[in-house]
């Protein structure tokens, strides 16, 4: 089954609502494979979200960076995932690894939010992905796949989840994982699915990759059979984005 090329840009705690124009701008006049090709989706912070979605154009959507894990209420400081679906914010990223370790968030928890949040409705980007020293220590799979595990066991449907492989040694640092490190998880992982999901859900679920990712480095990634699109930080703030999108083409050729 086909999976369409998937480009996510998390903005993290970024941006003035100047800054944010601006990158809506940019995003706006650039000429892009259609969403046929490649389905994009920026995710602002909160603050921004329903201002940058009464901006952005129509083929784009936009997703929330987090949400909170059960029904809204006494939550002081949480979004609530009705609270997406009434403002029509379609997309959430859950689980990243700067909530992961800066906010304890664990495995259970995460799995706990994806349920979750795919049972009101949303469309999650779901993250996994293993420390420099677990890396090295050999345990790559092991730590991606029990968090895979969390996420499996309470998801129903996989028709609405994107899963986004970001290396935490690559987030921000300028160390992208090479091709073959990229393709070599995101191989694993899909007989991960394959074997402890379906042979179905494994072929038809997108793999997407996070970690360093530029305008300079993303063609070669997205060569990579596994590689069914990008989570990109920092480089989804600057025009580059533009070209990152445009890496779907590769698959095409
Ligand atoms: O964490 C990321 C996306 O969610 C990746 O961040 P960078 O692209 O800045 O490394």
């Amino acid at each position: 089954m086909a999976r369409k090329f998937f480009v996510g840009g998390n903005w993290k705690c970024n941006g003035t609502t100047e800054e944010v124009k601006k990158i809506v701008t940019t995003l706006n006049e650039a000429e892009v494979p259609s969403e046929d090709v490649v389905e994009v989706v920026v995710s602002p912070p909160f603050v921004f979200l329903t201002f940058v979605k009464s901006l952005l154009r129509s083929d784009f959507h936009v997703a929330a960076q987090n949400c909170w894990v059960r029904k809204g209420g006494a939550f002081t400081g949480e979004i609530s995932a009705e609270m997406l679906v009434n403002l029509s914010i379609p997309w959430v990223i859950i689980g990243h690894s700067e909530r992961r370790a800066l906010l304890n968030e664990s495995n259970e928890f995460v799995g706990d939010k994806v349920a979750y949040a795919l049972s009101q409705g949303l469309k999650v980007i779901a993250c996994i992905g293993e420390t420099l020293e677990e890396r090295e220590s050999g345990s790559t799979m092991a730590v991606v796949a029990a968090q895979t595990k969390a996420i499996a066991g309470k998801v129903t449907n996989w028709d609405n989840v994107v899963l986004a492989y970001e290396p935490v040694w690559a987030i921000g640092t300028g160390k992208v994982a090479t091709p073959a490190q990229a393709q070599e998880v995101h191989c694993e992982l899909r007989k991960w699915l394959h074997e402890n999901v379906g042979g179905d859900i494994a072929a038809s679920t997108r793999i997407i990759y996070g970690g360093s990712v530029n305008g300079a480095n993303c063609k070669e990634l997205a060569a990579q059979p596994d590689v069914d699109g990008f989570l990109v930080g920092g480089a989804s703030l600057k025009p580059e984005f533009v070209d990152i999108i445009k890496a779907a083409t590769v698959k095409k050729n």
